[in-house]
């Protein structure tokens, strides 16, 4: 493993000269300073401490030295699997493509060709390798990768422009050639490649755009009130942070639970959270992705179940994650931290044996670590199940929880818990959107946010690859090209589609990269399977859907890859977060299409520009891997028929050994109480779909305002005339809709009643706010980062951290002292609060 898997110049030379040299010195230097004081603190080269920057503190993001990384491991879910197995494993994807593999091999046998096996390391200058795979392929003119089609997610596929490339023109000739495009893509752009009116129109949509982001950005006095009243002030919150885990007044067993896993100092997070969660209280906590959010929900639980009685076994914490894998992490971290205690953990996720569940669940397990449909399964159906005696949910990953698509599981979940019960909630783009909580009945909840809920982790890199409209269907050659040349090993490279994953997953084979896929369509083990795999370093690229962008912690990823970019900033936090997580280095590299501006400006204006970087591949780079992507056409579409062959046949195999069961049992069977849904199939469906579509659709307006003016009024009308009427209408407002509205957001705490929304009336945006006319381009939006990045660096100094949080803002408010640890002995708060 490299010692600091941020790519410099070294990492790849062809990449070099398309970078802005300016910024890659700059990263060297303090690339080289670091290592020159690792070696001066540790008296050993920083290639020894593996990919950890040793002067690394958490203090960039919030407190804590990082510790050795523990993986997770998969030992209690793969025992639940074992119990079910029900179809027999048939040939894999990796053992098709390996023949499809061996049989080009041997017809090109006769030929002066490398073996594919050796493809990857034949010098990429080399142009008879793909000139032979482009003449192995030449009556295929038609064969594009179009012709591919999937049975499922078909409309998917689409988006991602699986056809071989054309437009083989305007291939830069070398590599100053590059980098002038880079300093002057603004120029070129509004030159050009646009007629004047069409820049003229452009600009007038992206003002009308940046204009419609400022209004969804901004909070209105209404919303602030609101807040006001719904959180708990910040002086109900101890104000003092703790400098280590052993002056958290934690016991014995956690503080050697943190020890074995690691664990000095607290993360910023865990040391705002920890002492309010052991006062009983409710929290909206909030922190960068790769913070530490699961210790700090974690320690708290643990060190508070520590008194718990233990006269009779009860389920008292109910942690829900949104995703399996993140669930079965979660249920291993917790294990890990709790290995000096007596407390017990069930994992009740989807995908693995429900049976095995059912009866962990019986003996009552402390903790218990599910995902909403498999524990709504249990709740209906597991005799003597209930959640009763919960006295703490825990919601990680909450904002994406509170999406359409889990909101009819998660209003069943709350309501079979016990009303007194403490609830937090955790995410790195946690809302704070007071409408969305209230369906959670929290109780005058303690927001706890760290950074911004817009930050990436502060040693991210981030870079953009731009991709021309005329150019979309380059995208496969563009990834290949970086995945062959530069990002080599600990790649996450994410997909829209599970079909585009899988059919990646193909041509990745086919070419000699060692990827596993990870996305829904495959079954529990495999989804085990792959990650372990990547783990554990058998392959270098795990292809992706949104499955694994959230919470996923797998250690030293170097590199995450956006296939697409994808539709809303949030997801974009979460898929960047897998790396660059606890103090390490991380880079992401986004293919940036015209679609996807104002994403692209949203990461812009987020980042540390320092960090931010326009990523050129030569077009005659991507014409040879576009070739390449032509000529395995053919191979990538008998690799799917042989494998859609093999599924049915042990589709067939599966069947006859139910219905032979179904025979042999039939009494057993249908004297078994019905299985009672949740859900019919119809309004599963409809949950899916609305799940699929808050991730792929651009986030909605956080509140609704019915009575906000519509943009169509103004139709037609010139911007100043419409600012004016704005105004105007404004001015008329009448006041006390506004004071209706801080009232209706008070009625919100009272017990018992929880307000309807007032439609607030007007958003009482400053107007007298001049607009920037902001740039339309790709390339001066990048251009302008990288400028200001400079600047900014230059300002700064190159030493400087990397965009530390203020400790400030935590000690503003001295008076507050931390409450005293309410009873450890009683186990939940002696405050009882009245819920819904
Ligand atoms: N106090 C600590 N000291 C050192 N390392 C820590 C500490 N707390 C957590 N870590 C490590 O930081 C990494 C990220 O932690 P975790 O997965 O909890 O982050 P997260 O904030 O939940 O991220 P995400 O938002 O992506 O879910 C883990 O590898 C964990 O082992």
């Amino acid at each position: 493993m490299s010692n600091d898997f941020v790519m410099t110049i070294d990492d790849d030379d062809e990449s070099v000269p398309f970078l802005d040299e300016e910024e890659l010195e700059q990263e060297e230097t303090v690339t080289k300073k670091k290592n020159k004081k690792g070696k001066k603190a540790n008296g050993v080269a920083p290639k020894d401490t593996g990919d950890l920057d040793p002067n690394f503190s958490f203090d960039a993001e919030g407190g804590g030295h990082m510790g050795a990384h523990h993986d997770w491991d998969f030992t209690a879910a793969r025992a639940a699997l074992r119990a079910q197995d029900e179809m027999q494993p048939g040939l894999s994807l990796d053992d098709i493509i390996a023949r499809k593999r061996a049989q080009v091999k041997a017809k090109k046998s006769g030929k002066v060709v490398a073996p594919i096996e050796e493809e990857k390391e034949v010098n990429e200058d080399d142009e008879s390798e793909f000139q032979e795979a482009l003449s192995s392929d030449e009556e295929g003119d038609d064969n594009n990768m179009e012709g591919i089609t999937f049975d499922e997610d078909d409309e998917d596929v689409a988006e991602d422009g699986f056809g071989a490339g054309r437009d083989e023109d305007a291939g830069l000739e070398d590599a100053e050639a590059e980098e002038a495009e880079l300093e002057d893509a603004s120029e070129e752009e509004s030159g050009s490649e646009g007629s004047e009116e069409e820049s003229e129109s452009e600009e007038e949509d992206e003002e009308e755009e940046s204009e419609s982001e400022d209004e969804e950005d901004e909070e209105t006095e209404f919303q602030k009130e609101r807040k006001k009243a719904y959180f708990a002030p910040e002086t109900d919150t101890p104000t003092e942070v703790a400098e280590t885990f052993a002056t958290m007044n934690l016991s014995r067993p956690i503080l050697k639970g943190l020890a074995q896993v690691g664990f000095v100092q607290p993360t910023q997070i865990q040391a705002r959270t920890i002492p309010v969660a052991l006062m009983g209280k409710d929290i909206c906590g909030g922190a960068v992705t790769g913070s530490g959010k699961t210790a700090a929900f974690v320690v708290p639980v643990l060190e508070r179940l520590l008194y718990r009685s233990r006269q009779t076994a009860t389920s008292r914490v109910l942690i829900l994650c949104p995703t399996r894998e993140l669930a079965i992490q979660c249920h291993s971290v917790a294990q890990k931290l709790a290995s000096f205690t007596d407390i017990t953990f069930g994992l009740c996720v989807g995908g693995l044996s429900r049976n095995a569940q059912e009866i962990q669940l019986r003996t009552r397990p402390d903790i218990l670590i599910a995902t909403p449909g498999r524990l709504i399964d249990h709740i209906l159906n597991s005799r003597s199940f209930t959640l009763d005696h919960i006295d703490i949910l825990i919601m990680d990953e909450a904002d994406r929880m509170l999406e359409d698509g889990f909101s009819a599981e998660l209003t069943e979940i709350v309501k079979a818990c016990p009303q007194s019960r403490q609830t937090m909630l955790f995410s790195a783009t946690m809302t704070d959107n007071v409408d969305e909580l209230i369906r959670m009945s929290l109780n005058r909840p303690v927001r706890l946010q760290v950074d911004s809920s817009n930050a990436t982790a502060a040693r991210l890199v981030q870079e953009f690859v731009r991709i021309r409209q005329h150019r979309e269907e380059d995208r496969p050659a563009v990834l290949l090209a970086l995945c062959s040349r530069t990002f080599k090993r600990r790649v996450i490279v994410f997909f829209r589609s599970k079909a585009a994953a899988h059919q990646m997953k193909i041509i990745f084979g086919l070419m000699g990269l060692r990827s596993a896929e990870l996305h829904g369509n495959l079954t529990q083990e495999q989804r085990l399977a792959s990650l372990e795999e990547f783990r554990d370093e058998k392959v270098d690229f795990l292809l992706a859907t949104d499955l694994a962008s959230r919470g996923l912690d797998i250690k030293g990823i170097d590199t995450v890859i956006n296939f697409n970019m994808p539709q809303n900033y949030a997801i974009y936090q979460h898929r960047v977060g897998r790396t660059a997580r606890a103090g390490r280095m991380g880079r992401a590299v986004t293919l940036a299409g015209e679609n996807d501006r104002k994403l692209l400006k949203m990461a812009i204006k987020n980042a540390d520009k320092r960090t931010v970087k326009n990523r050129v591949i030569p077009q005659d780079v991507i014409t040879r891997y576009r070739e390449r992507v032509e000529g395995l056409t053919e191979g990538v579409k008998e690799v799917m028929a042989e494998e859609k062959e093999d599924k049915a046949l042990r589709q067939a195999e599966m069947e006859m050994r139910k219905s032979s069961n179904l025979l042999k049992h039939e009494d057993e069977i249908y004297s078994r109480p019905a299985k009672t849904w949740f859900q019919t199939s119809d309004e599963k469906k409809l949950a899916a779909d609305a799940s699929k579509s808050a991730l792929n659709e651009p986030k909605k307006r956080k509140v609704a305002e019915p009575d906000a003016p519509k943009r169509d009024r103004f139709a037609g009308m010139s911007r100043q005339k419409r600012r004016r009427l704005q105004l105007s209408e404004e001015d008329h407002q009448d006041i006390s809709s506004h004071a209706k509205s801080i009232k209706s957001a008070k009625n919100a705490l009272k017990p018992n009643k929880i307000p309807k929304l007032a439609p607030e009336k007007t958003a009482t945006k400053p107007q007298d706010k001049k607009k920037k006319k902001k740039d339309v381009d790709f390339s001066r939006d990048l251009a302008d980062a990288s400028k200001q990045g400079v600047a900014s660096a230059k300002k700064l100094g190159s030493g400087s951290k990397f965009g530390g949080k203020d400790k400030k803002d935590e000690k503003k408010d001295r008076n507050g002292k931390l409450g005293k640890l309410r009873g450890n002995k009683a186990f939940k708060s002696s405050k009882k609060y009245k819920r819904r």
